[in-house]
């Protein structure tokens, strides 16, 4: 019996939760969810300051111009001794710098002679001008970044600017990604007879990565019981998510399978998909680790991982679920779907000023990563649909969002 897609990221779901909360520096923190309201102890600004560069006055006394006025200091921003402004005086101010008591107004440096000893202002001033007042952004109490937030530069900033050192926040997820197969060797290694390069587990970090996550090659595990039970073993200790590929459907040597039978409560179960259809989940170890094994088959484990993984690293990220995909697109050139199964079809998606447009890219068969990297979404057929023809219109996931 099969299970729907929809099914499957529920069952996988339902186990994970958001990761414990750490203190993190804030640069760390880029990318989380922050798990705590960050109040701020100060005000912001936190006293008057000067919005420009130039002279602080009293607007009265600077009301009719020109008028000359004895200079009697410098404010530079930083200056942080208490100071008064004469009747009758002035003080040259940086933008930045405290206003001084007794002034209640700024004339910029344009609109005077730039005088050291003494300034000719010639133009009048308004009570005011020129001064950010304190508390007016933030006040000091105020709850400046609610729990919940992804925390972007923009958060970042701000909680540099209240002086915030550490943030609480669910850390980013650790993945191990480790693929099976004694056909593979990495990259960069000469290929003997018989053998291909492991693809996915590059594949498989990157996406990760993409997602979030702190992403690792695991290694390569040889189609053997005694290279697969202690790597998995290894792995369910240091990752909060592991995923194998590979070694699952009904070879002789599925030996992931085979293993994780005795290992932990890992369930396979073939989801009425294509492709990816031989899907498993569950969890390891003592920490009860999450472990998805993604069919062997590049093209199936690359849609797998934005199928099922991507709402998992949400989950455990703290951040909320997102929604279905719902964004449609027209087909421009029809194709066939399995009946029974959801089938994401790699395409090429071209927003025109009609609107979005696909078509399909290559073929689809699930060792085609030629063609997958040439597709820019995955178009989602209905499990009851067979026959896709130009002028429908169809849900689609767009694969890169920074593209
Ligand atoms: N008798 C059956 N055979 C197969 C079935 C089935 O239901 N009955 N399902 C097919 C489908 S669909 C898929 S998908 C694959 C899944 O198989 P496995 O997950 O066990 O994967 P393998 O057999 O180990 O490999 C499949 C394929 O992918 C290549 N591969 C594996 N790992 C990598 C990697 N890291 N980088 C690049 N390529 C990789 C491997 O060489 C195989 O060609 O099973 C079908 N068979
Ligand atoms: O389900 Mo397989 O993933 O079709 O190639």
């Amino acid at each position: 019996m099969m299970r729907s897609v929809d099914e499957h990221l529920a069952a996988c779901l339902s186990v994970l939760s958001p990761l414990p909360v750490v203190e993190l520096p804030l640069l760390e923190a880029v990318g989380c969810v922050l798990a705590q309201d960050v109040v701020s102890a100060i005000d912001m600004p936190r006293f008057d300051n000067s919005s420009m560069d130039g002279y602080a006055v009293r607007a009265a006394e600077v009301a009719r111009t020109p008028v000359t006025l004895p200079v009697l200091g410098d404010i530079p921003a930083g200056r942080g001794d208490a100071l008064e402004l004469a009747p009758g005086t002035t003080m040259r101010i940086m933008t930045g710098a405290p206003v001084p008591a007794g002034a209640d107004a700024v004339v910029q440096v344009e609109a005077t002679d730039g005088g050291t000893e003494t300034v000719r202002i010639d133009r009048s001033s308004q009570p005011g001008q020129f001064i950010r007042r304190a508390g007016e952004d933030v006040r000091e109490g105020q709850t400046v970044l609610t729990a919940g937030t992804p925390l972007t530069a923009r958060h970042i900033s701000l909680a540099a600017s209240v002086g915030a050192e550490r943030l609480s926040v669910h850390p980013r997820p650790r993945v191990l990604v480790l693929p099976s197969g004694s056909e593979l060797v990495p990259p960069g290694k000469a290929l003997q007879a018989g053998q291909i390069h492991d693809s996915n587990g590059y594949g498989l970090v990157a996406a990760a990565l993409e997602a979030g996550a702190v992403a690792r090659h695991g290694g390569i595990m040889a189609d053997t019981p005694e290279q697969v039970g202690p790597a998995l073993e290894k792995a369910a200790a240091e990752a909060d998510l592991i995923i194998t590929t590979g070694g699952v459907s009904a070879g002789a040597y599925d030996t992931v399978k085979a293993v994780l039978r005795e290992l932990g409560t890992v369930e396979f179960v073939p989801v009425a998909m294509q492709p990816g259809k031989p899907q498993g989940f569950g969890t390891i170890g003592p920490k009860r680790t999450p472990l998805f094994t993604l069919p062997g088959n590049p093209v199936s484990s690359l849609l797998s991982f934005q199928v099922f993984i991507v709402p998992a690293l949400r989950r455990l990220a703290g951040r909320p679920d997102a929604e279905p995909p719902h964004r449609k697109a027209t087909v421009v050139e029809g194709w066939r779907s399995p009946a029974g199964r959801r089938q994401f079809t790699r395409c090429l998606l071209t927003v025109t000023a009609a609107g979005p447009t696909v078509r399909p890219v290559g073929g689809q068969g699930s060792h085609l990563v030629a063609d997958l990297a040439g597709a820019n979404c995955l178009v989602i057929v209905p499990e009851e649909v067979t026959e896709v023809s130009p002028g429908d219109e169809l849900v689609y996931i767009v694969l890169e969002s920074g593209s």
